[in-house]
């Protein structure tokens, strides 16, 4: 069944479910978040918000887009602290989810599997194309995924890589614009373009 929300408002209440939102940075996954969890809260469903500590870019207690929108949240050390955070609540909203541990998919289908909504938002690939934190295994286990696409800097077509601008090796490294730009495949690998 293709994603819809209409589709989730049908369900008995006592079912929970997993979602996914990734792709590469700029691509629209904090603003469709968003969308969602506002929505949920309009519909007068009691919302939790976490992201990681480690990220404070913006600010230290909202999720905030690259567009400016954003939402109050939760900063936590680990996935553990969500499970005890979240007992009163209907639908749980995580950001930046490549920066949890492992231990993460675990507490999504226990929160799942108590009746919560959980909604989860994070890059698929680091700066190396590859798999990135618990984010594979969380697209393994989810009901819905929903992949979004930047536009590429250099060519203008759909973007899924995220490109590092700065030589630095660590698979973490919190940044902007100034370190970071969308790709799509051919501008990522710089593929040779003589037969479009
Ligand atoms: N190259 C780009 N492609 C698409 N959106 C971009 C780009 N550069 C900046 N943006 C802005 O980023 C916003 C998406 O921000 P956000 O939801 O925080 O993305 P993500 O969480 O995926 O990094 C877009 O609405 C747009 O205003
Ligand atoms: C690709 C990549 C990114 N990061 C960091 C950079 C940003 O601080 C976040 C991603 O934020 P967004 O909301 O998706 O734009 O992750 C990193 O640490 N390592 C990487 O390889
Ligand atoms: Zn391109």
């Amino acid at each position: 069944m293709l994603f819809s929300e209409h589709n989730l408002t049908l369900r008995p209440a006592r079912y929970g479910s997993i979602e996914v939102i990734c792709g590469s940075m700029f691509s629209g996954k904090t603003e469709e978040l968003i969308r969602r969890l506002k929505r949920a809260q309009y519909a007068r469903l009691n919302v939790e918000i976490f992201k990681p500590s480690v990220d404070k870019r913006y600010d230290e207690k909202l999720v905030v887009s690259h567009d400016s929108n954003s939402i109050p949240s939760t900063p936590v050390e680990n996935s553990s602290a969500i499970l005890l955070l979240s007992s009163a609540t209907q639908v749980v909203g995580i950001d930046e989810a490549q920066f949890f541990d492992d231990g993460l998919s675990e507490v999504c289908v226990k929160l799942a599997n108590n009746g919560i909504r959980v909604i989860i938002a994070g890059l698929d690939m680091d700066y190396k194309g590859q798999p990135f934190g618990p984010i594979p295994s969380l697209m393994a286990i989810a009901e819905h995924v929903t992949k979004v696409h930047a536009v590429c800097m250099q060519c203008g077509a759909p973007a899924n890589y995220s490109y590092r601008l700065i030589a630095d090796t660590q698979t973490v490294l919190l940044g902007e614009k100034e370190a970071y730009e969308p790709r799509c495949r051919q501008c990522y690998y710089q593929l040779d373009r003589q037969n479009d």
